[in-house]
């Protein structure tokens, strides 16, 4: 879409990405930034968060700088706590607009997450243009409050909830690392042996790693199945070894920074429903089997998972209903029906859209401006 001549015609531009937190927040960022660098290698993409561990980690393999600005979130505190991150905010707020003079900011990008907050909000006082992208079926805390301010609201999905002003409004999908989309091209229709890839979204999912653990013996298909499982730092350990102990094949990590091979191997995703693992699945066109995070602010996993399982692209077990010799089952039948996996994953691929960071990055140039540069 973009040769190599249209691309020299956008401007360079210092966009700051701001928030983070979880890769659920954080990846799509990262995606929207590589599409500003592809459209002119001069353009300067500073990432501002509140500089977790995870964040540090994926920002320096991506390649992105980060500055940090001192914040908490108020979400699930009481008292004191949220007397004590209130306090801070005045303080993250000039912190936020100083960076934002430093790197002479042409846009700001909100990516969800609280430490997005100053910084949306320092941009909005300065009036540099501020858009943000809400990646779930329900908006966030920290979107919700900015939306009055910010110039766009970049939506994931048709049925977004929420008071959003349908003038500011795009429904461009959620932005997808171009590394993983790259994994639409590994063909996973071997089948041979049938493979299982397990996620628990960005941190590991406990209750997952549990029921996969209790199905492995109870699976019938193990000679035929293969499992490439992301289990989080706490639980790898147990998980390496309860598929050891069954003799069932599996690459088990903690994390996978490299997605992309993994989700090429998959013949079904069994996962939480992560607004950004939903758009991975949707944009690759690959089936899955959701469970979806309980506890998520406003049940929103739920609803995330619901916009595949409504259309058939996956199927749902809520965790409270998850056991071994359901997981098992499942296992079972869909290992022996190609059939079924088919069906799901095109219907999964219809709903994918694997363009939303350009249709986003187009659209903040509308929005800034573009002075082509040749
Ligand atoms: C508990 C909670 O509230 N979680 C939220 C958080 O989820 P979380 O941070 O888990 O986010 P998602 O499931 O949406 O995305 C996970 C991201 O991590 C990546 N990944 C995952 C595992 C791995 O080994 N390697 C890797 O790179 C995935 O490719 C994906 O890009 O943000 C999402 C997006 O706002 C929300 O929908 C989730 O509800």
């Amino acid at each position: 879409m973009h040769g190599t001549e249209s691309r020299q015609a956008w401007r360079p531009l210092n966009v700051v990405v701001a928030g983070g937190g979880t890769g659920g927040h954080l990846f799509p960022g990262i995606a929207v930034a590589g599409e500003f660098i592809v459209r002119n290698a001069n353009s300067r993409v500073l990432f501002v968060g509140a500089g977790r561990p995870f964040e540090k980690k994926a920002l320096a393999l991506a390649g992105y700088p980060q500055r940090t600005i001192d914040i908490e979130g108020i979400k699930g505190k009481g008292g004191w706590a949220r007397v004590r991150a209130a306090m801070k905010t005045p303080a993250a707020l000039l912190h936020a607009a100083g960076i934002l003079a430093d790197v002479k900011a042409d846009l700001v990008v909100g990516v969800g997450g609280y430490a997005a907050g100053p910084v949306a909000l320092a941009a909005w006082l300065k009036g540099i243009p501020m858009v943000v992208c809400e990646q779930n079926t329900v908006p966030g805390i920290t979107n919700r409050m900015l939306f009055p301010m910010a110039r766009r609201i970049y939506v994931s999905f048709e049925n977004t909830r929420g008071k959003i002003d349908p003038a500011k409004m795009r429904i461009t999908g959620n932005p997808v690392r171009p590394q993983i989309l790259a994994a639409a091209a590994i063909g996973a229709d071997q089948r041979d042996p049938f493979t299982v890839m397990v996620v628990g979204g960005s941190q590991g999912a406990h209750a997952i790693n549990q029921a996969v653990m209790a199905a492995l013996p109870l699976v019938r298909s193990s000679a035929n199945i293969r499992f490439v499982h992301q289990t989080g730092a706490a639980d790898q350990d147990q998980v390496a070894a309860a598929y050891l102990k069954t003799g069932i094949d599996a690459e088990v990590k903690a994390f996978f920074n490299d997605m992309a091979s993994r989700y090429g191997q998959a013949d079904l995703v069994v996962c939480r429903a992560g607004a950004t693992t939903v758009a991975e699945l949707t944009a690759l066109g690959k089936p899955a089997l959701l469970i979806p995070y309980p506890f998520a602010a406003d049940n929103h996993q739920e609803l995330n998972a619901r916009t595949m399982v409504d259309r058939g692209a996956a199927q749902m077990v809520l965790e409270r209903d998850l056991s071994g010799s359901g997981l098992a089952q499942c296992f079972d039948r869909f290992a022996g029906g190609p059939d079924l996996l088919a069906d799901m994953a095109s219907r999964s691929r219809a709903l994918g859209k694997p363009e939303a960071a350009r249709v986003i990055v187009d659209d903040c140039y509308q929005l800034v401006g573009n002075q082509a540069c040749i």
